[in-house]
């Protein structure tokens, strides 16, 4: 049973007591998970990165998610909700992954994830580079079978192998359809852009059953009728939401290994994100995040909003459910 079930959850540290700029980090200044025991919406880094194919740095990424956070504030107004009063979120530090052997890594990923969605908890996760979005996924369709999902993302990742390895943060996507975990009626890339190894990329992808809202077509057709068509596609099934942080564009996050031109604004992506927040949201993830790229923590700050506009349609639901349930 959830700490929330017995008792209001407990929130973030008041900033209006404790400065914002005091003290070690969590997630939106919320309780570590060993402070309140278990937890509806576990937020958990990842510090792995030896997935990328170009420029390093993601597995800094967390903990740089955790300090551009400090400034969220309790209360969303984009969704009307208090996420943290609606839902026990709280902050489960890091699963250590060996950076020295990917599949290693990847096992481990998956078995830190099982016992965390095990509690009963949804898992908010902070990447790390995407090759971790597989054993993730792995994990949330043990528990609810072949799920939606929606990925933003310059890139497709679903190409097949990088010097022969399988498990890279190019390919996760490939091997989730091949693996059978994914609801193949209900798979789409959002924020497409940027060149391509060859035109058979997208037929590759075409045939896995993705379908693809490109930068552009936001740019066209605005954000509202985006999130309109993924929500018709999505209807009520269980739903992953996978957030490479370098779907935005370079401007708006240069801290990121593979940037593209192009791509949409942080803007539209928590419009987006906000437009979907009827969906059946099991577990989401945002990676990617490479600080040492990043300026004046650019990249981190979108990447913490971004975070919060996932956690509170999630603890939005969990308090609908449980209302539902009385
Ligand atoms: N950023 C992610 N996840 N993937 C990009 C792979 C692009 C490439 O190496 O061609
Ligand atoms: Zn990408
Ligand atoms: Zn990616």
């Amino acid at each position: 049973m959830s700490s929330s079930d017995q008792n209001t959850p407990r929130g973030p540290i008041d900033s209006s007591r404790i400065p914002r700029y005091a003290g070690p980090a969590t997630f939106a200044r919320l309780p570590r998970l060993d402070e309140v025991g278990t937890a509806d919406i576990a937020v958990v880094g990842v510090p792995f990165d030896s997935g990328v194919s170009y420029r390093p740095g993601a597995r800094f990424g967390g903990n740089a998610i955790r300090e551009a956070s400090r400034l969220l504030r309790p209360y969303n107004p984009a969704q009307d909700a208090s996420p943290f009063a609606l839902a026990q979120v709280a902050d489960a530090g890091d699963i250590a992954a060996n950076p020295f052997n990917i599949n290693e890594a990847v096992e481990t990923v998956e078995a830190a994830a099982d016992e965390l969605l095990g509690t009963g908890a949804r898992m908010m996760t902070l990447g790390g580079d995407h090759t971790i979005a597989l054993p993730l996924l792995r994990s949330v369709a043990k528990k609810h079978g072949p799920v939606a999902l929606l990925h933003f993302d310059a890139h497709l990742d679903t190409w097949d192998t990088y010097f022969g390895a399988e498990y890279t943060h190019g390919t996760p996507f490939r091997r989730a359809v091949e693996e059978g975990i994914l609801d193949t009626e209900a798979l789409s890339h959002v924020g497409t852009r940027g060149p391509l190894y060859g035109k058979q990329d997208l037929t590759d992808d075409e045939k896995m059953g993705f379908g693809i809202v490109t930068s552009a077509d936001i740019y066209r057709r605005g954000a509202d009728e985006v999130a309109d068509q993924l929500r018709q596609r999505i209807g009520n099934r269980p739903l992953y939401i996978s957030i490479d942080i370098d779907c935005l564009d370079p401007a708006h996050a240069p801290g990121t290994g593979t940037p593209e031109a192009g791509g949409m604004t942080s803007r539209e992506l928590l419009e987006i994100l906000r437009g979907l927040s009827s969906c059946n949201l099991v577990s989401a993830d945002v990676v990617e995040v490479a600080p040492a790229y990043d300026h004046a923590e650019i990249t981190a700050v979108a990447a913490s909003h971004t975070a919060y506009e996932l956690t509170t349609i999630m603890s939005r639901q969990i308090a609908e459910s449980r209302a539902a349930a009385q």
